[in-house]
């Protein structure tokens, strides 16, 4: 079996006349948190899209265990930026859909989605529908549909792109705690605009060049965990973003004509 959790090599991927991923190469091991971070348009969504199946690849290989990525995998859990929640169903029934779709019973199902509400602090929230609840407690919601079915992957694209800062900077520290807390640690990808949330969350962030997309630098994000708010005002976080910024601008730069 593969040392990687995920192993992606030479990925190419190409819309009529238009390369979107080239030479895109990837790996992440089991259980760690990484995030993807670059300038608007480079591939970021496509590949988590690629990796979650919901789209194929041209060039290259994408495994997982060692398996070649062929169609939707129930390993994989996404969370997108919209929530993606069923209006007129609970939150608790939201989270059930994604149960019953896998043929969990049905008191599997109430038992398990009322044990992730839990964990993700929604218990006494778990009547209420879609739009009885705060921006943020949908995303919770959306992120404890994904934790019931158990995948050993979550990809999240931009999943707290649209909530006030406070709500993110809160929800960051709400993922964390989750990820943390389980028996096994699940793998994630991350995708962000955001280099403060890239940086606070993740174990290595992928920096990508301009499209087409490939991995351009890997960055170690070397902060003890648990991530607190004191990880954000530490000195040794304002040197990763220096960092990051430095390799981001430079994309940014290229891609204005500055080359
Ligand atoms: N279905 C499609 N058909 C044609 N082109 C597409 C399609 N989906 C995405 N693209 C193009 O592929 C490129 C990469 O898109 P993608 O959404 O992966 O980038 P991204 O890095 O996630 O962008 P952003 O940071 O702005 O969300 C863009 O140029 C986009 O216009």
């Amino acid at each position: 079996m593969s040392a990687w959790k995920i192993d992606a090599r030479q990925v190419g991927k190409a819309y009529p006349n238009h390369p979107v991923l080239e030479d895109f190469d990837l790996r992440i091991r089991s259980g760690e948190f990484v995030s993807l971070l670059g300038p608007s348009g480079c591939g970021k969504s496509t590949f988590l899209n690629v990796l979650a199946g919901l789209e194929g690849y041209n060039d290259g290989d994408v495994l997982i265990d060692g398996r070649h990525v062929e169609g939707v995998n129930k390993d994989v859990g996404v969370v997108f930026q919209s929530y993606a929640l069923f209006p007129w169903l609970s939150a608790q029934k939201n989270v059930e859909v994604g149960l019953k779709i896998r043929g969990v019973p049905r008191a599997e199902r109430r038992e398990r989605a009322a044990e992730v509400l839990r964990t993700v602090g929604l218990s006494s929230a778990a009547n209420r529908l879609p739009h009885q609840l705060s921006g943020g407690m949908r995303q919770r919601v959306a992120i404890a549909r994904v934790l019931a079915y158990e995948p050993d992957i979550l990809v999240f694209d931009e999943p707290f792109a649209a909530l006030d800062a406070q709500t993110r900077e809160f929800l960051q520290g709400e993922l964390l705690r989750i990820w943390e807390s389980g028996p096994t640690r699940k793998t994630v990808l991350f995708v962000t605009h955001s280099i403060d949330e890239a940086i606070f969350l993740s174990d290595r962030i992928a920096m990508m060049t301009r499209g087409p997309g490939r991995v351009k630098d890997l960055i170690e994000v070397d902060l003890p965990r648990p991530r607190t708010t004191e990880t954000r005002n530490s000195t040794q976080f304002t040197r990763i973003r220096a960092e990051v910024s430095r390799v981001l601008e430079q994309e940014v730069h290229l891609g204005n004509g500055d080359d």
